[in-house]
């Protein structure tokens, strides 16, 4: 049942500009947050959770998900809450909230206890000006006072909606490093009535039906939004070293030699040799990992933002909640663990649209290494291990294909809308390595992606 609704489209009760809401939504859509046209399923999630629906919005970087509940938080009574894994995640959007003059705020572990205090105290008045509150899904589960203000918006009928966001954290197939995920389908049972959105980066159809079956969300609404960077070009060439930093160096020499990008190495140390090696080359690079004191690690990623460095070697961990514009290129110097995983790490290059590169050096022996570590890793149980084997076998398929369109590899992996206006062909500049290459593009025209399957085009 579940899988059924991941794949479908959009509702159509919930289409359209007819509803009683809809001339103030309007309103606030132009006014407060300075947006004039809808994308795709946009208005339909909005639309939806406005009323009351459960709603599970999924789509990729930058799509436009977060307005899917911040827009209904502005127009509904109450305080929607906001369950969100990071503090940097966090900070970033109240910080872009408050510059558009919505009141947000955050409570989270070590929150200190005045702050707290104030916040509670405004939860408890009968109009709260707090339209979001942000919180950790372990403060949510864990924290008394928390649930006790909850509890009581609840009963005074102020509890608008729970955000789960980031709900990719929740399946066993994709980041499940953060066990009080898992619990949120409690929500519903412990707040009755209360209605639920999910909002979820790029997964594939699979992974959608996992997350809605941990979640129990009952009757949910699923809108899929775009996946297709359209500006995004990808490649995906043999890496000829170990580490790959001689193919880093001569391409970001030829192709970007002073602008902003990122390098992904897989491990600690080898971010440290890279971050040395580009230095060497004359490229202005930092090394980024959990291994590095915290002050130097904010260090490297505030000198990186300011452009005081120019190249972040770092593990993937690096770039949740950073939204810098100007990365114009992001490089993997090894197998990413899934297309999920590929598909986030590359979201975070070209924000303001400009054409920006992901680059995949890859060699044939990465399967076997990836594979035996996630084999042996013995902090991850059996069936977790499996599903994490078999999305490194769609990452191998990905990376092995060097005739189908990489653009359309992607979208048939995440079971997304094409559009004719999706085709490599239609964007001047930003066409993948396989579409350069000769016979190609016919392949993109005759709408065959992945394993052959077909997809659906929507012109
Ligand atoms: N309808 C729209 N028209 C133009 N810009 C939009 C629209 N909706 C959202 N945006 C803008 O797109 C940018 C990305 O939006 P948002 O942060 O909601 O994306 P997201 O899907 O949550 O991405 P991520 O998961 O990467 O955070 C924001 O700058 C936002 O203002």
């Amino acid at each position: 049942m579940a899988g059924k609704m991941a794949r479908n489209p959009a509702d159509e009760r919930f289409r359209g500009l007819d509803f009683a809401h809809s001339p103030e939504m309007l309103r606030m859509f132009n006014n407060i947050f300075g947006l004039h046209e809808f994308r795709v399923n946009q208005l339909e999630a909005i639309n939806a959770t406005i009323l009351k629906e459960n709603v599970f919005v999924v789509g990729g970087n930058g799509a436009g998900k977060s307005l899917c509940y911040q827009l209904p938080a502005c127009l509904s009574a109450g305080v929607t809450v906001v369950i969100s894994p990071l503090k940097s995640l966090i900070l970033d959007q109240i910080q872009k909230l408050s510059e558009l003059g919505i009141k947000a705020r955050t409570l989270w572990g070590d929150h200190g206890y005045t702050d707290a205090e104030s916040i509670y105290e405004q939860l408890s008045e009968n109009d709260p000006m707090i339209k979001l509150l942000y919180v950790t899904p372990e403060k949510v589960r864990m924290s008394r006072p928390l649930i006790e203000a909850l509890q009581s918006l609840l009963d005074r009928g102020l509890l608008a909606r729970f955000v789960i966001d980031e709900a990719q954290c929740i399946s066993q197939w994709g980041d499940n490093f953060r066990p009080d995920y898992g619990t949120l389908n409690e929500l519903q049972q412990d707040f009755p009535g209360v209605p639920i959105i999910a909002v979820s980066g790029p997964i594939a159809p699979h992974i959608q039906e996992d997350i809605l079956k941990r979640l129990q969300i009952t009757n949910p609404q699923v809108f899929t939004m775009s996946f297709n960077r359209t500006n995004l070009k990808y490649a995906v060439p043999t890496r000829t070293t170990m580490y790959g930093e001689m193919d880093c160096i001569s391409w970001i020499k030829e192709h970007y030699p002073r602008d902003s990008g990122i390098v992904y190495c897989w491990r600690r140390v080898v971010c440290e040799y890279m971050a040395d090696s580009l230095n060497e080359a004359g490229l202005l690079a930092c090394s980024y990992h959990a291994g590095m004191p915290n002050r130097d690690r904010e260090s490297a990623q505030n000198k990186w933002k300011e452009n005081e460095c120019q190249v972040i070697c770092a593990t993937v961990a690096f770039g949740m909640g950073i939204h810098k514009p100007d990365v114009r290129y992001v490089i993997h110097t090894f197998l990413p663990k899934s297309m999920e995983h590929y598909h986030r790490e590359t979201g975070r290059v070209g924000r303001d649209g400009n054409m920006s590169h992901c680059v995949l050096f890859y060699s044939d022996s990465d399967h076997g290494v990836l594979g035996r570590a996630i084999r042996n890793d013995e902090s991850v149980d059996e069936k977790s291990k499996d599903g994490e084997l078999v999305n490194l076998e769609s990452m191998v398929e990905y990376c092995s294909n060097k005739k189908d369109c990489r653009r359309i590899q992607l979208l048939t992996y995440f079971g997304g809308v094409a559009t004719e206006a999706n085709l490599c062909k239609k964007n001047t500049e930003a066409i993948c390595d396989n579409c350069e290459r000769d016979n190609t593009v016919t392949d993109c025209h005759s709408g065959k992606g992945q394993r052959g399957r077909r997809l659906s085009w929507a012109v």
